[in-house]
């Protein structure tokens, strides 16, 4: 049987993007991306307060497109042998939904309103309520923070729940029940979303909602009433059980079978966040860093439970068996803004240009800017008299959340131009790395390998060859365009039961390495001693901040 074939759908920051794959090969047949218009437009968003919210019709339109445009091409022979479709997205990603399962935002009274919509992983709009949590949490009986880092992030389920149940009592009147991205969508495919049965994801759960079997699921109801009364009932209309990505949600609805023009037999796997599956894609091993360098960073670490689980690691995105590969123990960290922070700079120079020239002389510059300044910052010598910045421009993920904190350029002078400040802010992003490898290193977790994967990987040799002089350690980039989707894929063909386990999916399927970046011994001893700057820099912002 070589004819049979998976989907993964990975919905990023910006866009959706499903990939077919062959389930023996590994090999792509069809993709296809979509950018969703609502928050293309900038709709619902706030950034000066760090609100960022997804539209459910993004979603749901991103769906059909991205799936229907990835089979437009394939001859009918695969469209009628696809077997599996799994789904990732990002995360924490909640949304308020109705006893249906239906966000509220797809109700027509709640349409527009941003508090009915997807609250996004990078809305900070609940930074208060976060440190709310941690305070009660670390004088509880049961730390329920302990297996998420010991310190809870506004990016984070409880966080968004409880800020949006404080400043809209609508919604909060009408919320049945809460709903990550990853399982609402993955059960608008099986044509089911009830919130009391569908299937919730492991890795959802427990690295951001501090699920952990230990506490017999979600944190106490004495423990949510304390935190805030209005949360009073909601624990048991979420869920008491979790699940792994290699286990089936169920099966597509004939609803949906119809409108893709695939068999009524598809198997729907439980959904993950993309980091997650992005690691399974890149054919991640015990002890290897899997870094999703995109917008953000998501760093993931396996690790076998018996070795590692004894530890509780400070400071990261949480520690959650089964998380990533089920029967390992899986560990997140990362960065809040990795290439949002060269995203930011290019629109501190782009927006002046686009006001005084308009928007062709804009999108000019936009097209060539970064590559422009990467060349140029390559080709500059690295000197402990460089400018150092921090990277904390979107708050800081890991090691140590604290989105309150700012980003910082410290050592300019009359000389100092635009690609002197772009080095900067690149060494930046990798010294914010080197903090977690650091911290790994620190708790007992050694970490072997590094691999990259995401857009910047991909597009950057001069971001990756800065992190690897910063890190001191060689980076490989894995092959694949979509590693996410590829991960999701893989996890559909295991949930669709053609491969028994995730090793067997990703050794039939995985598509290997392109590109080796090695420290350049010379640099090395240089970062060093910027990375001390780095920290000095960043004990003083924090201690000031
Ligand atoms: N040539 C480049 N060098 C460095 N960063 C880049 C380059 N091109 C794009 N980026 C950054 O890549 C990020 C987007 O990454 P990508 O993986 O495509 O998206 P997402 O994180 O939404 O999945 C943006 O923040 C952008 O600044
Ligand atoms: O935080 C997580 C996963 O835990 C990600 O979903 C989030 O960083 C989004 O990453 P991308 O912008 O899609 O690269």
């Amino acid at each position: 049987m070589q004819n049979q074939y998976v989907i993964g759908v990975d919905y990023g920051t910006d866009s959706v993007r499903a990939l077919v794959v062959n389930a023996h090969t590994g090999a792509a047949v069809g993709t296809h991306v979509f950018e969703y218009p609502r928050w293309k437009k900038g709709l619902y968003c706030a950034p000066e307060i760090s609100q960022f919210r997804q539209h459910p019709l993004d979603y749901l339109e991103g769906l059909e497109e991205s799936i229907k445009g990835a089979l437009a091409g394939v001859p009918e022979e695969v469209r009628q042998n696809v077997k599996g479709i799994s789904v990732d997205t990002t995360g924490s990603t909640p949304v308020a939904v109705d006893e249906n399962g239906t966000p509220l935002a797809l109700l027509p009274e709640f349409s527009e309103n941003p508090h009915g919509m997807f609250i996004l992983w990078k809305d900070h709009t609940a930074n208060a309520e976060a440190e709310e949590i941690n305070q009660l949490a670390h004088h509880w009986d049961v730390d329920y923070t302990k297996y998420v880092g010991g310190i809870y992030s506004s990016e984070w389920y409880w966080a968004k729940i409880m800020r949006t149940i404080r400043v809209d009592s609508q919604v909060r009147t009408r919320a049945f029940s809460w709903v990550e991205h990853c399982d609402w969508i993955s059960a608008v495919l099986t044509g089911d979303t009830n919130p009391l049965t569908l299937k919730r994801s492991r890795c959802a759960a427990g690295h951001k909602a501090m699920w952990n079997e230990e506490f017999q699921g979600l944190p106490s109801e004495e423990f949510l009433v304390e935190l805030d009364p209005q949360l009073a009932g909601l624990r048991q209309r979420l869920f008491k059980d979790t699940y792994t990505s290699d286990e089936a949600m169920g099966t597509i609805s004939a609803e949906w079978a119809t409108k893709l023009g695939i068999p009524a037999d598809v198997v729907i796997g439980v959904g993950a966040f993309d980091a997650h599956m992005g690691a399974v894609g890149a054919e991640i091993d015990p002890y290897t860093f899997v870094r999703v360098m995109g917008t953000s960073t998501c760093d993931m670490i396996i690790a076998p439970n018996e070795e590692i689980g004894h530890l509780l690691i400070r400071g990261i995105c949480g520690q959650v068996d089964g998380s990533i590969i089920p029967g390992m123990l899986g560990m997140e960290a990362g960065q809040s803004a990795f290439g949002d922070l060269y995203a930011w700079f290019q629109q501190v120079i782009v927006e002046p240009v686009k006001a005084l020239l308009g928007e062709e002389a804009a999108a000019e510059l936009r097209k060539k800017l970064i590559p422009y300044l990467s060349e140029q910052a390559a080709k500059l010598p690295v000197t402990e008299n460089d400018v150092v910045a921090l990277d904390w421009i979107n708050g800081r993920r890991t090691p140590d959340a604290n989105h309150t904190l700012k980003a910082t350029i410290s050592g300019m002078n009359l000389s100092t131009d635009a690609v002197k400040i772009f080095k900067a802010l690149v060494e930046a992003t990798a010294f914010g790395s080197r903090a977690i490898v650091d911290r790994f290193y620190q708790e007992g977790v050694a970490i072997k390998k590094v691999i990259g994967i995401g857009g910047v990987a991909k597009k950057s040799p001069f971001v990756m060859q800065t992190l690897a002089d910063v890190l001191n350690m060689p980076i490989k980039v894995a092959s694949s365009d979509q590693a996410c989707a590829l991960g999701a894929a893989m996890c559909a063909s295991v949930a669709a039961r053609i491969h028994p386990d995730m090793k067997a999916a990703q050794e039939a399927m995985g598509s290997g390495f392109d590109a080796e970046y090695h420290p350049n011994a010379d640099k090395v001893a240089v970062y060093q001693s910027l990375y001390q700057k780095y920290q000095s820099l960043g004990n003083y912002i924090e201690q000031y901040a």
